[in-house]
């Protein structure tokens, strides 16, 4: 347990609560449990259907904290303990989500379900009882920039007006119906509204985070190792995968779309803080991204070849990429966000945060964990059989 006194960012002692982490078990969830419960003395309902990802500190071994966290084996679509277990919390943090981008075309209802309808009775409770929320939702919100419309070659393109995301101030850009990608970004907006509209009409004190893909261990799965093998995880997990069994790493569709990426442990620190400011977070919908790693999936596949060489020790791949069509990859209905870079104003004015570490750093530290936790699994896996005489 944390023994030194914690005080907010106006000075204030901050008093242990008790949180209820809903959706624990998952690669966000994880992190911010290990976060919690090392650095602070706040007590964590973590509830998950799933919770690998946090064995390690539910093992009675590690004592310093047995007594600070709980694991509730629950499914948010049907479970009558969960508005129990909201109430004796002070806080609420709802994670749990469906947030692959390959469900989002594939499994639209599911999808939907699960980032509205699912997130519901935790924002009815949370106000029902004057409980406080930070809500989990996403930088795919914005959509597509408002730039990605003009022409290829307009020098407007360069201007941040036509591609700065900022939460006060951009619309919410989707395509068409038929691309059921939107299907997840669409639910999410939905819920952030009743949010708001919940803080608008009944008081609800909420915290909305928009968390910029956010990388690091422990995040999705390896299909065929700890996923099943015609899985699609998000593109750190894709990649890495490749890279552990020595194929290209597949670009969909010329891997041109841009990102922006934040390492885990560089957003936990703001939620942290979000969690223990609530008079500064309360209200607030927060960008939370490193704008200084942006690089297109192309630039993101070298660098990460690029890295995992220098880690593992292994020989750079003849033919580090291949192309790949989204159809082929993702299936029909799949579209794509063009280029995300967070405003950092809100956050720097409320929080004080910034990030801090830069991609290859963040790489280096993520795949030496890969390696460490997979290389020999994939060796077991695809060595073949001695045949017998
Ligand atoms: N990782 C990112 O960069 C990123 C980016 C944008 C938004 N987000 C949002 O952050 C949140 C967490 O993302 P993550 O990357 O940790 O994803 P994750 O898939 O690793 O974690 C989600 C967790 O929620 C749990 N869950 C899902 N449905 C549930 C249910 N019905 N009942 C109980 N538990 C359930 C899952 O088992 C999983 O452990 C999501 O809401 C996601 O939309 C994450
Ligand atoms: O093997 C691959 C896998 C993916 N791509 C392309 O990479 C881009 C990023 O993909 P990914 O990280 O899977 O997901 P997105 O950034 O598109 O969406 C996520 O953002 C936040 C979140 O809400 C939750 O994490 C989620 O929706 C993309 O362009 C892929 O096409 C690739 O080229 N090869």
């Amino acid at each position: 347990m944390a023994s030194t006194v914690r005080v907010d960012l106006d000075g204030n002692e901050v008093k242990a609560m008790t949180i209820c982490m809903i959706g624990a078990g998952g690669f966000i969830g994880s992190h911010l449990c290990e976060k919690i419960l090392s650095e602070t003395s706040h007590k964590v309902l973590a509830v998950d259907v799933y919770n690998d990802k946090i064995k390690h500190l539910l093992e009675p071994q590690t004592k310093q904290w047995v007594e600070r966290i709980q694991f509730h084996r629950i499914n948010i679509k049907h479970d009558s303990r969960l508005e129990g277990l909201i109430k004796m919390a002070d806080l609420t943090i709802n994670l749990a989500a469906i947030c692959t981008p390959a469900d989002y075309n594939t499994r639209p209802l599911d999808t939907i379900y699960s980032n509205f309808i699912d997130a519901l009775p935790v924002v009815k409770y949370c106000s029902e009882n004057n409980k406080r929320l930070i809500h989990f939702s996403t930088c795919e919100v914005y959509g597509k920039t408002i730039g990605s419309f003009l022409p290829k070659d307009s020098p407007l393109r360069e201007d941040p007006q036509f591609y700065l995301l900022s939460e006060d101030a951009s619309p919410c850009i989707f395509g068409p119906i038929e691309k059921q990608r939107w299907s997840y970004a669409c639910a999410k907006q939905l819920i952030e509204r009743l949010v708001y509209a919940e803080g608008a009409e009944n008081g609800l004190e909420f915290t909305i985070v928009r968390p910029f893909n956010w990388i690091g261990p422990r995040m999705d799965f390896i299909p065929g190792i700890d996923g099943p093998s015609e899985g699609v995880p998000r593109v750190l997990a894709c990649f890495s995968n490749n890279l552990l069994r020595g194929e290209p790493l597949k670009l969909v569709d010329g891997g041109e779309s841009q990102r922006t990426f934040v390492y885990i442990k560089d957003a936990i620190e703001a939620v942290l803080l979000m969690i223990e400011n609530p008079a500064r977070a309360n209200g607030h919908i927060f960008n939370v991204g490193n704008p200084h790693n942006e690089v297109t999936v192309k630039q993101l596949a070298e660098m990460m070849a690029e890295v995992y060489s220098k880690v593992s020790g292994e020989p750079a791949l003849e033919q580090p990429t291949i192309d790949v069509s989204s159809k082929e990859f993702y299936g029909e209905g799949y579209d794509d966000s063009d280029k995300r870079i967070p405003d950092m104003t809100i956050i720097n004015r409320q929080l004080g945060w910034n990030p801090k570490t830069s991609l290859w750093d963040l790489l280096e530290s993520t795949l030496t964990y890969q390696h460490r936790t997979y290389a020999e699994a994939i060796k077991q896996a695809t060595a073949k059989p001695v045949a017998s005489s």
